[in-house]
């Protein structure tokens, strides 16, 4: 079989959009899928012909994300699929080739996509950045501490539908979104058919998206979007649960109130919420953290495209100066000695990270470069793991303190 691997046309919309319908197991009618038009820049998809059938998607968002030191532009792939009646002869392979070579063509110089199956990517030189965790809270033990911050001038208002809460929600996060390494900026259609969105097939069962507001005389300092699925047992005693979707604030007396609303809604006896970031303040307001039920998954995974310049291109957390080599099978430009000096700073662009023929500190596979590139997952570690190999002692002890960031990397929303 050859296949060819171009961008579609408009007109091939929806045969593309059938791939991933199918290869997902998606419940939605065509009708109802076509709102993911809005999210496909049509000259960054790219899909796999078996002569006139699309059998093969994927496609790049353009991301401005969050890196330690501030915002970059970054490629997000999404969209990733293989119709069954073609799996495992290569094609998603083919698509990953093509598509890392576009992005590096194209002058970005970091991929970044969520997985649906953690086994996926590591082949592809991504490597796992991130990870986020989700809580199953039983609200009567959610107590808070008793140092738990309180402002008095903040109130709660309820916005009601929540997309008339828009302004304010972006407010919030836009003064969070460059604090946080993973955040990345959301367009309109992320905010109107995503976070906001509230068609059936988004509800899962539970009740229209609510949203609170927390905010004093000067304006919107924290909300939360969640839905609320109501519930009696057969005894008539209130069995609901809240899911949260998406919650951000600016200070800590605003995140704490956030959360005690949506801990406290009437009638209901559990709280679910996924995505959260790893260092959660929750965890150090509840006074049972025990309470969080808490379990982890991978978030952000990172592929750096250019290696010289995402490594100059980020902030780090101390002195650093050692020649790293890269091995990296699938974008070999990416492959051999560089230098990367740094010196810590809040802002970008002053590190340098060039060419060099000097002898190697530490030999790195471009994947694990990637998972420390948000700062969240320490070179340390991995190599422990027996994953990069250190040639002078202390390099990698060095540049694992150099590469790690507080706050830990968190993409807050699949893309
Ligand atoms: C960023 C995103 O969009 S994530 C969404 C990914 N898409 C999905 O999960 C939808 C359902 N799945 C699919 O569409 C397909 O099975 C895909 C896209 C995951 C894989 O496509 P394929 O064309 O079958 O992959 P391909 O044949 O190129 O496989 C390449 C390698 O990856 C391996 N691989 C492929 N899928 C998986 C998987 N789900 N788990 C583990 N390994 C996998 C193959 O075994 C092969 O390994 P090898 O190189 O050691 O031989």
């Amino acid at each position: 079989m050859t296949v060819q691997i171009r961008p579609i046309t408009e007109s091939e919309w929806p045969a593309f959009a059938t791939v991933d319908r199918e290869s997902f197991n998606s419940p939605l009618s065509p009708d109802q899928h076509d709102r993911f038009r809005e999210f496909l820049e049509l000259e960054r998809s790219l899909a796999a012909f078996d002569g006139d059938l699309i059998v093969g998607a994927t496609a790049v968002a353009s991301l401005t994300m969050t890196v330690p030191g501030g915002p970059v532009p970054v490629a997000g792939v999404t969209a990733v699929a293989v119709l069954p009646s073609h799996r495992r002869r290569g094609i998603l392979t083919s698509l990953m080739t093509r598509q890392l070579n576009d992005v590096h063509e194209r002058g970005e110089s970091v991929a970044a996509l969520y997985a649906s199956e953690a086994a996926i990517y590591g082949r592809f030189g991504y490597g796992r950045a991130a990870d986020n965790l989700f809580f199953h809270i039983p609200t009567h033990r959610s107590a808070f501490v008793r140092d738990a911050p309180v402002d008095p001038s903040l109130r709660v208002r309820l916005a009601v539908p929540a997309e008339a809460a828009r302004a304010d929600v972006e407010r919030v996060f836009e003064a969070v979104r460059t604090t946080r390494p993973g955040l990345y900026a959301r367009s309109d259609a992320r905010w109107r058919l995503d976070v906001l969105g509230d068609e059936e097939f988004q509800r899962r069962g539970a009740g229209p998206l609510r949203c609170l507001i927390v905010e004093d005389d000067s304006g919107p300092r924290g909300y939360a979007l969640f839905r609320v699925k109501g519930g009696w047992t057969d005894h008539n005693v209130p069995d609901g649960e809240v899911l949260v979707n998406d919650l951000f604030a600016t200070d800590p007396a605003a995140y704490a109130l956030v959360w005690r609303s949506v801990l406290d809604r009437d009638l209901c006896v559990r709280l679910h919420a996924w995505g959260r970031p790893v260092d959660d303040p929750l965890m150090h307001l509840l006074a049972e953290p025990r309470q969080l039920n808490a379990g982890w998954l991978d978030d952000l995974w990172i592929r750096l495209v250019d290696v010289g310049r995402a490594l100059a291109g980020r902030a780090y957390a101390a002195p650093v100066d050692v020649v790293i080599e890269v091995e990296d099978r699938l974008c070999p430009w990416n492959a051999g000695r560089y230098r990367l000096v740094a010196s810590p700073g809040p802002v970008t662009g002053k590190a340098s990270c060039e060419r060099t023929g000097d002898p190697a500190d530490l030999t790195v596979p471009v994947a694990a470069l990637g998972a420390a590139y948000l700062g969240g997952r320490p070179l340390l570690a991995v190599g422990a793991a027996g994953l990069v190999t250190e040639h002078s002692e202390g390099a990698l002890r060095e540049l694992s303190t150099a590469m790690s960031w507080e706050p830990r990397p968190w993409g807050s929303l699949i893309f």
